[in-house]
């Protein structure tokens, strides 16, 4: 992980926004970049939606006129971290526990950039746990059925309530999170058409056929991907 890489990528992606452009706005270490250097670019006329209440904190304290989804739901163009970035640009996101309103902003972009660092791209999806959020009521039931879909898809170990010191996590939403050692997942589409099916489950972190170009950091410049 670099932190020099992650910058990288944020500056090279906020040279792609254009004055009066309706931005959705990532959350975690790198998305910060994002969102730093797109303020210091003082565009005119941004209506900004951000992905989390950490992202929407950082963009007011830099001065970036925030919006909601419900106030703006056509984004032009979403700039979001990952977990992993697999084939076909295919992602693993939620290690920052925002993937629900990441994935509803994403999905109301026209655009999405992915930006890392060169370390998160990999062959085969699964090697970094993947996030599931998971409704509080009932959780320890939901877990069983995530453990039976797992299975399925030859996944043995069960997924792990994410705590912290103060005990567990809460998303945004109110939600826990659920993480997956999966290690290698084979069909991403099919267990995220599986999880899905999952009553309790609200979304996973299983990003597919959502991001439209990655730009890398490396520390030798950008490198762009395509689907
Ligand atoms: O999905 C995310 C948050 O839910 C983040 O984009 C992802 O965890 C990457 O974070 P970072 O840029 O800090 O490595």
């Amino acid at each position: 992980m670099s932190d020099a890489q992650k910058r990288t990528a944020g500056e090279a992606a906020a040279e792609r926004v254009e004055p009066g452009m309706v931005v959705g706005l990532g959350t975690g270490s790198t998305a910060a970049w994002f969102v730093k250097a797109l303020a210091a670019r003082g565009l005119k006329d941004l209506r900004c939606v951000p992905t989390s209440e950490a992202t929407a904190e950082l963009a007011r304290e830099l001065g970036l006129p925030l919006s909601t989804l419900e106030d703006t739901p056509r984004i032009d163009l979403t700039v979001d971290g990952a977990d992993e970035i697999g084939p076909g640009l295919a992602l693993i996101k939620g290690g920052g526990a925002a993937l629900l309103r990441e994935k509803l902003v994403w999905e109301a972009s026209s655009r999405c950039i992915v930006i890392a660092d060169k370390g998160k791209v990999v062959e085969t999806l699964g090697a970094f746990p993947l996030p599931i959020e998971v409704i509080a009521f009932g959780h320890k039931t939901t877990a069983n059925r995530i453990a039976d879909v797992l299975a399925d898809h030859e996944i043995a170990m069960p997924a792990r309530v994410r705590t912290a010191e103060r005990g567990l996590i809460r998303t945004d939403g109110g939600n826990l999170i659920y993480d997956a050692r999966c290690g290698a997942i084979h069909d991403p589409s099919r267990l995220a058409d599986d999880l899905k099916l999952i009553t309790g489950v609200v979304e996973h972190g299983l990003f597919l056929d959502l991001a439209d170009e990655a730009i890398i950091g490396t520390d030798q410049g950008v490198e762009v991907l395509a689907p």
